[in-house]
């Protein structure tokens, strides 16, 4: 995949918008496992991001560093900033596309410190696509959507089935995100406000 001095999305990427039912303007993402690193409410330990789409229809996640989250004295640790990036792209291509996928290649530009007690402000966006494989990035910004970037990410997601699941992960905790996933898209639905007009 190209690195950071090639061209992104590559040359044969294609420009991508979002799936007609993908969730309008202002709508608050769920999480989409409760018992994810990234998202979900019942990992104490986790990052508990918090997803949103924007009017431009990027997704725009939020994620305060806690003191579990250090690498360095005071500071967060890097792997653990890049799991953010993961899930915040994730989620971008997951909700606006509307399909199952998985981290093929991320990548990360740490540019300033990130504090304990700081919120990372992480807009993401469809940058391209190309089959099977969905092109995104976004940068991190500190305490504010306008502060300071501390961080850019970029990364390749592919499409999977639901096989890659079933086949490779525990059938008891799938069962668990199935029945997760429609209580969501009931009350989603009751809402009313999750799909586009
Ligand atoms: C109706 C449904 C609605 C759904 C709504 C959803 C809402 C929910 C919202 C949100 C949820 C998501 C939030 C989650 C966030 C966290 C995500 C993670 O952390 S995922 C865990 C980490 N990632 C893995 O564990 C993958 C491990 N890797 C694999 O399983 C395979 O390598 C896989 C699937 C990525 C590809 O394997 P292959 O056999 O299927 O396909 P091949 O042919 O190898 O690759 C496809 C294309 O991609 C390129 N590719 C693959 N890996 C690449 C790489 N590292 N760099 C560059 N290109 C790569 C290949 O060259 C190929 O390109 P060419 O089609 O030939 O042009």
């Amino acid at each position: 995949m190209s690195s950071r001095t090639e061209n992104w999305p590559p040359a044969d990427a294609e420009p991508v918008g979002p799936h007609p039912d993908a969730p309008a303007p202002g709508t608050e993402l769920s999480e989409h496992y409760a018992e994810c690193f990234g998202c979900g409410h019942e990992v104490e330990l986790g990052l508990h991001l918090r997803s949103a789409v924007a009017d431009d229809m990027s997704v725009v996640s939020t994620f305060t560093v806690r003191k579990d989250h250090q690498g360095a004295p005071g500071l967060a640790h890097g792997g653990l900033l890049a799991c953010a990036f993961d899930e915040a792209l994730g989620s971008t291509v997951g909700n606006l596309l509307r399909t199952p996928t998985v981290t093929a290649r991320l990548e990360t530009d740490f540019v300033r410190p990130v504090p304990v007690g700081s919120t990372l402000h992480i807009a993401a966006r469809l940058d391209g696509r190309s089959g099977r494989k969905t092109y995104v990035s976004a940068e991190g910004r500190l305490d504010a959507d306008d502060g300071p970037v501390a961080l850019r990410a970029r990364a390749l997601f592919v499409t999977v089935g639901v096989d890659h699941f079933t086949t490779h992960g525990d059938p008891d905790a799938i069962e668990k995100f199935r029945q997760t996933a429609e209580a969501e898209a009931a009350a989603a639905e009751q809402r009313g406000w999750d799909v586009n007009p």
